[in-house]
């Protein structure tokens, strides 16, 4: 059976004289359920990764990004030889642009958190690895082997990359 396609994305705010902060929350449902990580879901039928990102960050949160100001950082793909059902083809997304008010929905808790100080003890193993170099301004593709129980991941190969999905032109 062939990955799932997933989309994440990792809204900002501040910066400047306040700290620059992530959005993230506390998965209510669903694989992951009560992992902290950030808005996104499945690719549904028609749409794009970045398609994906935006309507789940709209559904889980509340918050409203345009097409042209999301950009995909990242491409990730995790593997769980114990249930191969569960490997995932995660394209990784930020938006610094965003309108709308955060607000929490029955999919996600979510909260506000320093970059430099996000909760990787309550987020899957593998975010440790990459999210931070993601953070910093990195784009990188990576692969991640889960152990059977799922939840550590026992091999990983993280290459620096400049993503294939170019953002979309902006419209006059
Ligand atoms: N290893 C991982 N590290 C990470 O940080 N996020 C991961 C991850 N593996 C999956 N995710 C994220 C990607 C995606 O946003 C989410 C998958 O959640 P779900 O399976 O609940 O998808 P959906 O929100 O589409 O669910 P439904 O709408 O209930 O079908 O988990």
């Amino acid at each position: 059976m062939s990955a799932a396609h997933q989309s994440l994305i990792y809204i900002f705010r501040g910066g400047d004289e306040l700290p620059r902060q992530v959005l993230l929350g506390e998965k209510l449902r669903g694989f992951g359920r009560g992992n902290v990580m950030g808005p996104g879901g499945h690719r549904e039928d028609g749409e794009t990764d970045r398609e994906a990102a935006i309507r789940e960050l709209g559904e889980e949160t509340g918050v409203i990004a345009a097409a042209a100001d999301v950009e995909q950082v990242a491409t990730l793909t995790f593997r769980f030889p114990a249930d191969p059902t569960s490997d995932a083809i995660v394209s990784v997304f930020t938006a610094a642009t965003w309108t709308g008010t955060v607000r929490a929905s029955d999919e996600l808790a979510p909260q506000w958190y320093d970059v430099d100080a996000i909760p990787l003890d309550r987020m899957w193993d593998d975010d440790r690895y990459w999210l931070p170099r993601i953070l910093a301004g990195e784009r990188l593709t990576a692969e991640f082997s889960y152990d059977d129980a799922g939840t550590r991941v026992v091999s990983h190969r993280i290459t620096p990359t400049h993503p294939t999905d170019p953002a979309p032109p902006i419209s006059p």
